[in-house]
């Protein structure tokens, strides 16, 4: 059996990079930026007021100023404006010729058309310089996964349309003469399909373009049919029969039809029947069917693989060092994924472990890594967690 960090390489060596597409901005959120991008314009693109008052070229308390006119944003005064006179003037307005500062209008009094600084004229000139946000050319870097401020940055660049990495699509397979569809009528030895719609959403929120194809039943002509309505998929993922019974059929039928096995099983825990190879054009992924097994390899292994082929930086599921809230015995030879929550307290370790458990891992906000062989741990050790 290979280690966790020897699989997610197999992985990286098997996920290929797509191809970049341009969408509209508001569609480019939560994408990949694939190439980067210059700003098209000087931002602001003329010294613009900060507040609402008036603009003078000199402010001392007790001056009087005579307004001659009036800047609104999107409404320049296009006048010179000399000693003794003022502009009104509102926030986002350019600043008009001869004006060195803006007055708030607090700082004022107004009487007809003239205005006098009261004496508690405040500081600075509350003119933001031109260009002083960006200058037409600054670059937002590629690769980047584009979170809203980006989206308002790249708005404000007057970019319309994103470059961003094309979505993998993923072709989810579930395997199980068990399994029905949630809301179904289950037959008395049947169950429902779980884990298919948690790792579902997961790919989704990865990015990811995922497809439900039809449960696969246990036998070689049903796995086949199924297999082969992947289609243009990207990444083909099955789930369940990844293991050594004799229903287990998933890596031998996908072999018959050409896939070429990387490798197929993994000292982890839960998850240890995984297997990946290059399927066609696609990359296939078999995942153990323990909803628990899943959708633990969901985080740590199909994550890093769509990031990966998303063009980020090709890396296992980040991990963060926390304290143990209360002692845990010693890990067997597996490296250990265990259902956690973080506490005020530290890291409170479930005490029930079994990978069929998805009430326990609804109630986990944390995998608690244990390397194989780690001896007993005692409460406040460092210990590390992957954040679900
Ligand atoms: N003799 C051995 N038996 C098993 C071993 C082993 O090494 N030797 N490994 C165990 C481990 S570890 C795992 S994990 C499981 C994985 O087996 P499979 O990948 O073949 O999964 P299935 O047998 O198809 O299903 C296991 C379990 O999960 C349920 N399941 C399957 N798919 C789904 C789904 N989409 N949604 C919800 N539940 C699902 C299925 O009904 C079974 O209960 O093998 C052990 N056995
Ligand atoms: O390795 Mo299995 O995934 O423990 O349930």
């Amino acid at each position: 059996m290979i280690s966790v960090s020897e699989a997610l390489d197999h992985l990286f060596a098997l996920a290929r990079p797509l191809d970049v597409e341009e969408v509209p901005l508001r569609e480019a959120g939560g994408r990949v930026l694939a190439r980067p991008v210059a700003a098209r314009r000087d931002q602001p693109p003329f010294a613009a007021s900060a507040m609402d008052g008036y603009g003078v070229a000199e402010a001392a308390p007790g001056l009087k100023f005579t307004v001659i006119g009036e800047a609104a944003a999107g409404r320049a005064f296009h006048g010179q404006v000399g000693r003794g006179e003022a502009v009104r003037i509102f926030t986002g307005a350019p600043v008009p010729e001869g004006v060195k500062t803006v007055v708030i209008q607090e700082d004022v009094t107004r009487d007809g058309e003239v205005i006098t600084i009261t004496d508690r004229l405040g500081e600075g000139d509350n003119i933001r310089p031109y260009g002083n946000d960006f200058r037409a050319g600054l670059t937002l870097d590629a690769p980047r996964l584009l979170g809203a401020q980006d989206i308002a940055l790249l708005a404000a660049m007057n970019i319309a349309r994103v470059p961003v990495t094309r979505r993998p699509k993923v072709a989810l397979i579930s395997t199980g003469d068990e399994l029905v569809m949630p809301g179904e009528d289950p037959g008395p030895d049947q169950i429902i399909a779980s884990n298919t719609f948690g790792l579902y959403v997961l790919l989704q929120q990865l990015g990811a373009e995922p497809r439900l194809l039809p449960i696969a039943r246990d036998n070689e002509a049903s796995l086949r049919a199924i297999f082969g309505m992947v289609g243009d998929a990207d990444l083909v993922v099955t789930i369940g029969g990844a293991s050594v019974g004799d229903h287990d059929l998933v890596a031998r039928v996908a072999e018959g039809m050409g896939l070429e096995r990387a490798f197929h099983k993994v000292a982890m825990r839960p998850g240890k029947p995984l297997m990946s190879g290059r399927f066609g054009e696609a990359m296939m992924v078999g995942l153990p069917g323990n909803p628990v097994s899943a959708m633990v390899c969901g985080h740590v292994f199909l994550a890093p693989v769509i990031r990966a082929m998303l063009g980020l930086d090709a890396a296992a599921a980040p991990r963060e060092t926390l304290r143990l809230a209360a002692p845990v015995g010693e890990n067997g030879p597996r490296e250990h994924y265990m259902r956690a929550r973080v506490t005020p307290e530290g890291v409170s370790i479930f005490d029930r472990q079994d990978s069929a458990l998805l009430s326990v891992l609804g109630a986990a906000d944390a995998l608690a890594v244990r390397p194989p062989r780690d001896p007993a741990r005692a409460a406040g050790e460092e210990i590390e967690v992957i954040r679900l």
